[in-house]
């Protein structure tokens, strides 16, 4: 099986703080990439920098913050960053294509179904298939803002071995080295905690958005995934290729997991939850553990409103989230047998067809 890359590259590496495009990145990050396609990798790219790309063209004198004025830049910086990219990959006979997503897309299995079939054809065909979020039908409330989280979720939908975040700093520091010189940095992260997140702080300059604590996030839905991320520095000839070797500039995040089903990624990361279930010591580590299901005997308390068939998401007593599945039972149901065990749940409830609250097949374990 051929080796996946999917390499995302921010805002802050592709444009100036001014605005525009830098050509010359675009033709650097070209040639790396088409050097690992030569190698006999299969390359996918999620770059952002269409609204850095078209605010100057428009004429506004910094990156918008109004939604309208965001949306009517990436419309001009959209077709100005495929053209440069277009460009810079013909230099090396490798053809692009533009593929725009919404989270609302991700939301449906049907058009992720469609998209995954398109990004397997133009793989086939060796085109290079260039990921942008669609800025101008995305609404603020759904966007994903930043394309960190994009790039997590399209390596998972293509299965991708690595995940390469390109961005403007050689990886997550102990503060944001623009501000702590005396800051350190970690090479490698094996989990994602609170710690962690701790440490990452917002963008550091006007052109990028989500800075490390976006990365952090999508660091942990890619690992989550089985996807292994690199965060970090790509300026040099060869550092693609020494970032796949293990010796980039920047932080490695580990993972243990195998990839996941397109549905369980959807459970654990697009899903809406519509109540919480506060379950147990004993019910936690037999989720945690894997393999269980989750049974009325372990469910503390419930909160929300929600039906059979809805999202939940699980909590620990110390109120820290588990995990997320599809709940069996509605919520005045759940009311009556939360604490039981499985014998005394038939006497109380007519009509069971499944005793677990939650089954493992809908369960994505999130700690
Ligand atoms: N703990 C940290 N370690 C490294 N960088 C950090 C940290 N906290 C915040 N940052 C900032 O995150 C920025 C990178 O994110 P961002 O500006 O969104 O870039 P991009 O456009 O590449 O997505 C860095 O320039 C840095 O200033
Ligand atoms: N879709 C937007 C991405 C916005 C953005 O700045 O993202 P990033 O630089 O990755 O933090 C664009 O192309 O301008």
């Amino acid at each position: 099986m051929m080796q996946r890359i999917v390499v995302k590259i921010g805002s802050s590496s592709l444009t100036s703080e001014e605005g525009g495009l830098n050509d010359k990145a675009i033709s650097f990050f070209a040639d790396e990439l088409a050097s690992l396609q030569k190698q006999g990798y299969q390359v996918l790219l999620v770059t952002s920098g269409a609204v850095a790309a078209g605010f100057r063209k428009i004429g506004y004198p910094s990156r918008p913050k109004v939604l309208h004025e965001k949306q009517a830049a990436a419309a001009v910086g959209q077709a100005l960053l495929m053209q440069s990219y277009q460009e810079a990959f013909a230099a090396h006979n490798i053809g692009t294509a533009q593929i725009l997503l919404t989270r609302t897309d991700f939301g449906s299995r049907k058009r992720m179904n469609n998209a995954n079939m398109t990004v397997e054809e133009l793989l086939r065909q060796g085109i290079v298939p260039i990921f942008n979020e669609n800025d101008t039908v995305s609404v603020d409330e759904l966007k994903f803002g930043d394309n960190d989280t994009l790039s997590a979720l399209v390596a998972n939908l293509v299965k991708a071995n690595y995940l390469i975040i390109v961005t403007d700093t050689d990886g997550l520091y102990s503060a944001d080295p623009r501000s702590n010189p005396d800051a350190t940095r970690f090479d490698q992260v094996d989990e994602i905690t609170d710690e962690i997140y701790a440490v990452a702080g917002g963008a550091g300059s006007s052109v990028g958005t989500g800075g490390m604590r976006s990365k952090v996030d999508a660091a942990k839905i890619a690992t989550r995934g089985g996807v292994p991320v690199f965060v970090g520095k790509v300026s040099q000839p060869g550092d693609m290729q020494l970032t796949l070797q293990g010796h980039g500039k920047g932080t490695y995040f580990k993972t243990h997991l195998s990839s996941l089903s397109m549905k369980k990624q959807w459970l654990g990361f697009l899903s809406n939850p519509l109540g919480s279930l506060i379950v147990d010591r004993g019910a936690e580590e037999a989720l945690i553990a894997g393999g269980s299901s989750l049974l009325p005997v372990g469910v503390k308390s419930i909160e929300g409103h929600f039906h059979a068939g809805d999202v939940v998401e699980v909590l620990g007593l110390d109120r820290q989230t588990i995990g997320r599945g599809i709940v069996n039972y509605d919520e005045d149901q759940l009311q009556i047998i939360k604490g039981l065990p499985s014998k005394e749940v038939v006497n109380k409830l007519e009509g069971i067809h499944r005793l677990e609250v939650i089954h493992r097949d809908e369960w994505i374990s999130l700690k």
